[in-house]
């Protein structure tokens, strides 16, 4: 069963529809709970978010903010996703909760870190040691990399096909740096929200292989939390090869 999809076309207004959303999303989630659980990205989204969170008008002390996946290197490496956020955001207003993040410890090998890390997620979400109950976020911020990936879940990467475990190591990234972590297909599609970002003339081809073709070889394609909602915002050049609203229907 396919997750019902909504394509957002927003001229040139991405990054203000996505923390539009994630602002939504979260006093959503707040009227009707305690917590608001939050899962953020790398790359082009990380920039986007980290810039404009603090801007929001939310209360910050009830989120938590998981990363969907990490590259393992230290937080002052320009390639950390934890370090674009502490850079943009922590560092420059104070006032936003610092113990909203939950940073993956990168002291450790991608190994050690990812079975830390699906314990510190488990912890957070209330669950007993050794339960296999699947956590639902209630909101993923996804990119949408130029080859189709996602977190750091690669196209043909064995990875791929993760059944149980919800936090993997990959060792051997295509994209640099080789060694991150990473949520994977049982995590992310038990979400709330799938929201994906997509900016740039660079996103058009791939965009459209994904929501026109529903090219299933693409990471991006395959994400469909079943019980919740898929959200694509785009920018009107990353749209360009997209006529109409796409619906991702299997092709023949
Ligand atoms: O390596 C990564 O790339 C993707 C896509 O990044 P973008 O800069 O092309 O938008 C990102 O979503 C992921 O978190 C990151 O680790």
């Amino acid at each position: 069963m396919s997750a019902p999809l909504d394509f957002y076309q927003v001229g040139d207004a991405v990054c203000d529809e996505l923390l539009g959303l994630l602002e939504k999303f979260a006093n959503e989630t707040l009227a009707k709970q305690d917590t608001f659980r939050l899962g953020v990205s790398g790359g082009s989204v990380a920039t986007i978010l980290a810039e404009g969170m603090h801007d929001l008008r939310s209360d910050f002390s009830k989120w938590q903010i998981f990363f969907c996946d990490e590259r393992i290197v230290p937080e002052d490496d320009k390639e950390s996703t934890y370090g674009v956020y502490k850079r943009d955001l922590l560092d420059n207003y104070p006032k936003f909760p610092k113990a909203a993040f939950y940073p993956v410890n990168c002291k450790l090998s991608a190994t050690d870190a990812a079975v830390e890390y699906e314990k510190t997620i488990r912890k957070a979400f209330g669950q007993k040691e050794g339960s296999t109950e699947v956590p639902s976020f209630d909101l993923l911020i996804l990119g949408i990399g130029p080859d189709g990936h996602t977190a750091s879940l690669f196209p043909e990467h064995p990875l791929l096909e993760e059944k149980t475990v919800l936090i993997a190591p990959i060792e051997n990234s295509p994209k640099p740096p080789p060694k991150r972590v990473t949520m994977t297909y049982p995590l992310i599609n038990s979400a709330k929200v799938c929201l994906f970002g997509a900016q740039g003339a660079g996103k058009a081809q791939i965009l459209k292989r994904i929501l026109v073709d529903n090219d299933q070889s693409l990471p991006v394609a395959r994400v469909n939390p079943t019980k919740g909602r898929l959200i694509f915002v785009a920018c009107d050049e990353a749209a360009s090869l997209i006529e109409g609203n796409p619906s991702r229907e299997a092709k023949p």
